[in-house]
């Protein structure tokens, strides 16, 4: 197995207050691992963790096998991209500029972005299917056109990894199942890592190869989808009793209360 990422032994505390308590992780190449687990139980600090967002107090990330702390930004840059939960929506500026700024780490400081670089926006633009939207300025644009856009970006960096947290948190139902749609075919097609915070269970059995659940800042269930969403699953990390079906082999869960303790 290639490793795209692993965290050894990761810590993070807000004011003293622990959130990330000894969490392990290890990202294979090309697989697409669902990061779940209740509110506040720290998914977000990991995820911004491993894109270097934020040191570790204690523990390393490793990119690709290097020290992701020793690497330049840029190096890192060009390799990772991270789409936060929620963007910088007032930026007044088009798709397509938004898109070109994808380039930045691969420019030198006095390039500009031409030749081979417009190509890639091109082909960003046209893979998450914006051509049309691409001279429209981003406040003119509804929230899931948004968010393609900011995915467009992260895909003109040309990532070997995308981290994702909640990306599809208020876009409808729709919009939720197009993105998803998305990233598979960056996942399985350009062979992109996808490591992804997701709230909705049913979406991450469906899309993730593997489903990691972090509760009080440590793993605490991995595993495939079918192996890992069991009622008692639900009732250890949720808190909640839930029943399991098989969808031609996903497992679709439903809740059905508060688990009595
Ligand atoms: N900047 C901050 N300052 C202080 N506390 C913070 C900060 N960011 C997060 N926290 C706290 O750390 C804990 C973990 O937050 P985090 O966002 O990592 O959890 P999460 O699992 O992603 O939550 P959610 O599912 O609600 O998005 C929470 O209790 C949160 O209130």
């Amino acid at each position: 197995m290639t490793e795209a990422l692993r965290a050894s032994d990761l810590a993070y505390g807000y004011q003293a207050q622990p959130v990330v308590n000894g969490l392990d992780l290890s990202v294979a190449k090309g697989e697409w691992v669902g990061i779940v687990g209740p509110n506040g139980s720290g998914k977000s600090t990991v995820l911004r963790m491993l894109a270097r967002l934020l040191a570790p107090q204690r523990g390393t990330v490793w990119l690709e096998g290097q020290n992701i702390a020793r690497l330049q930004p840029k190096s890192v840059a060009k390799r990772l991209t991270m789409l936060a939960q929620s963007q910088e929506n007032a930026l007044d500026m088009t798709v397509r500029e938004l898109v070109r700024r994808g380039r930045n780490p691969h420019l030198r400081w006095y390039e500009e972005c031409r030749g081979a670089h417009e190509a890639v926006v091109d082909w960003a633009i046209a893979v998450t299917g914006l051509e049309r939207l691409q001279h429209r300025s981003l406040p003119a644009l509804s929230g899931g056109e948004r968010q393609r856009a900011w995915l467009a970006m992260s895909m003109a960096q040309t990532p070997e990894t995308l981290l994702l947290d909640e990306p599809t948190t208020y876009l409808d139902i729709a919009h939720q199942l197009e993105l998803m749609e998305l990233i598979r075919k960056l996942n399985v097609e350009k062979g992109i890592t996808v490591v992804m915070v997701i709230h909705d269970l049913n979406q991450a059995a469906r899309y993730c190869s593997r489903i990691v659940a972090v509760k009080q800042g440590a793993v605490v269930a991995e595993g495939a989808p079918a192996a890992v969403f069991r009622p008692a699953f639900f009732r250890d990390v949720f808190g909640i009793e839930a029943k399991v079906f098989l969808d031609d082999g996903v497992p679709v869960y439903l809740p059905c209360g508060i688990a009595r303790s």
